[in-house]
């Protein structure tokens, strides 16, 4: 559904005086799959998803949504997508049905006006003027808006900012049915439990590069994974069968690529001298690892 080959897109001129925001991105969303690109602040997602809307043209390389050229068969293109931008910018003077009926007229087969607002719990602000509304509902509301014309590919920049913890997992939930529903979706965010939650397929970004693609078990597999216990007073730490691991008195870390292994050769080392070991923590790498990782690379 969405194609992206060798993109680059630059801001202002040639040579001197102009910035390379996108430098070279191959990737591709399948249908009916939820594809997150991750990244530090100005790494480039946000001028990425930009072309991909058909907002602005690359400046080198192809980008194709549904099998079209988003920025030139706009108006064929534009017909199947729903965009929620960085910033929405609405009339601040018009109720919420106002600008959700404004919208829903400019579109071909639109959902009715209360079923946007329902699938993005704004029912009950129908009546209430944009401005008036918190930073959240406003969220949402262009939520609502992406959505209304039913769009068979969803862009969906930093979608849950400023959203409290419950509207953020009502808003995953309505993500996980579109996509359920058969929706393509491309999102951009900062948090990485959304990332690990909605995201089949994901990108980590930097400096307009992508660094590290795959799904979120792929990505987090790039870091090892640790393994923590406390070794029973009186155990000297040198006897373990582990190599490499810090130790702090009796407490021991150490990391493994394959933790299932590990974690299994310790626990039959222990038994078999009956050691009962303390606090065991065993867990892979975390999206927010391999970030960070991936982050102070750059440094
Ligand atoms: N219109 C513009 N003119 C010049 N440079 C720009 C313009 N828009 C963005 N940039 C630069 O391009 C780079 C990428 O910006 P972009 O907004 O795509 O990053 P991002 O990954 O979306 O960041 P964020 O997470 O902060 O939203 C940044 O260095 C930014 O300053």
């Amino acid at each position: 559904m969405i194609d992206v080959r060798g993109l680059r897109r630059r801001y202002g001129p040639r040579g001197e005086g102009g910035f390379d925001a996108v430098r070279g991105l191959d990737f591709s969303v399948r249908g009916g799959e939820v594809f997150a690109l991750l990244g530090t602040n100005g790494a480039g997602k946000t001028s990425t998803v930009e072309v991909l809307e058909g907002l602005a043209p690359p400046t080198e390389g192809t980008v194709r949504v549904m099998g079209r050229d988003p920025y030139r068969e706009r108006a064929e293109v534009r017909r199947h997508t729903g965009v929620m931008l960085q910033e929405g910018g609405f009339p601040s003077d018009l109720t919420v049905a106002e600008t959700a009926r404004m919208w829903a007229d400019s579109l071909t087969a639109a959902r009715p006006v209360a079923e946007a607002l329902d699938l993005v719990d704004l029912g009950h602000r129908a009546t209430v003027r944009v401005k008036q509304l918190s930073g959240g509902e406003r969220r949402r509301l262009d939520l609502a808006l992406a959505l209304a014309g039913r769009p068979r590919v969803l862009f969906l920049d930093e979608p849950t900012t400023g959203l409290d913890p419950q509207a953020r997992h009502t808003t995953w939930q309505l993500v996980q049915q579109l996509r359920d529903e058969g929706a393509t979706i491309l999102l951009t965010t900062h948090y990485l439990e959304e990332a690990e939650t909605l995201a089949d397929r994901l990108a980590i970004m930097r400096a307009g590069q992508i660094v590290l693609a795959g799904t979120p078990g792929e990505v987090t597999a790039a870091l090892p994974s640790r393994i923590r216990f406390t070794l029973p007073d009186g155990v000297d730490p040198a006897v373990l069968p582990v190599g490499g691991a810090v130790v702090r008195g009796q407490e021991i870390e150490f990391e493994t690529p394959d933790l299932q292994t590990s974690l299994t050769d310790l626990l039959v080392w222990a038994r078999d001298r009956r050691l009962e070991l303390g606090g065991i923590d065993a867990r892979s790498a975390s999206l927010e690892d391999v970030f960070l990782a991936v982050a102070e690379e750059a440094r």
